[in-house]
């Protein structure tokens, strides 16, 4: 069994670092010509599978924009992850579960359990309740060559209450998430199959207590925020330092709205793609 994060680092090496976020707003299915209903998420679906499948190493559907759609949206979201895999794109469901230790092996068996129709290569999980508390998620998904993201630092500006709170020992709770990931990935390689999230739209002042030497957490690091929420390619050097060659930079409502011809999408992937990999190689 290949672990999720030897998955990962080589679908990087051929087809660059990029993760593109599926999700199907309804004022995107409008552009799109769709209807806000099942069948205008389907043929969304049918979109972004064809753009993305041959292009990018990892996408991110967000589940929220399934499951307002009920029992027959999550049975679209079934579907795609089966296309996905099929078109051999890596699939990292953003569901940000988190809850106490028996629940959350609830969420392992749905999401990083093969046996089960919505298990994804990886899913993203909340560890606001106790990072201990996502240990059955992460022994889960080890166990069967899947990976979790753990949220740390977020992009949205709300998340500094929590994640820049200190505790007794001086760190800030997105620095206890990091060094808690940085722990489980400790003999991985060439990747650990825990990552962490932070927001490419952190300020780069140390205020998150996010640094160049924490973020070296032996996995890789989820960077959503660019495009619609602000952030450029250009900032990822300043916020992440050397760290920026684990950074998965998450982009979805900026690619997006470029559909929905496939070509079209298909091509504005490539070119932030090929954008991060110019950015990776500059001095
Ligand atoms: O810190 C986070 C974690 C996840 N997200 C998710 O990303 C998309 C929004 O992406 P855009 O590129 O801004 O459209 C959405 O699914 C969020 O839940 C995030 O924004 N920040």
């Amino acid at each position: 069994m290949t672990s999720f994060g030897a998955r990962l680092h080589e679908a990087i090496r051929r087809r660059g670092p990029l993760c593109v976020g599926i999700d199907p707003h309804p004022g995107l299915l409008a552009d799109w010509g769709l209807n806000d209903d099942v069948a205008g998420l389907e043929r969304f679906c049918g979109t972004v599978v064809e753009a993305l499948g041959g292009e990018v190493a990892i996408v991110k559907p967000q589940s929220a924009f399934f499951e307002r759609h009920g029992s027959s949206g999550i049975a679209v979201l079934e579907r795609l992850l089966a296309d996905l895999r099929s078109a051999g794109v890596l699939v990292l469901m953003d569901a940000k579960r988190g809850d106490i230790g028996s629940t959350v092996q609830a969420y392992a068996d749905a999401y990083v359990d093969p046996s089960s129709p919505l298990c994804a290569d990886a899913v993203t999980a909340s560890p606001y309740l106790g990072f201990g508390s996502l240990r059955p998620l992460i022994d889960t998904a080890l166990a069967h060559g899947n990976g979790v993201f753990v949220l740390a630092r977020t992009s949205n500006p709300e998340g500094a209450e929590v994640q820049r709170a200190r505790g007794s020992d001086g760190r800030t709770v997105a620095e206890t998430m990091l060094d808690r990931v940085r722990e489980v990935n400790s003999d991985a390689q060439p990747l650990g199959s825990v990552g962490c999230v932070v927001g490419a739209t952190i300020a780069a002042d140390g205020a998150d207590g996010v640094n160049q030497e924490n973020l070296r957490v032996n996995g890789p690091v989820l960077a959503p925020g660019i495009g619609a929420q602000g952030a450029r390619v250009s900032d990822l050097r300043a916020v992440f330092g050397p760290v920026v060659h684990s950074v998965l930079p998450a982009v979805s409502r900026e690619i997006l709205r470029n559909g929905p011809t496939v070509a079209a999408l298909a091509a504005s992937a490539f070119a932030l793609n090929q954008q991060v990999k110019e950015m990776l190689i500059e001095k």
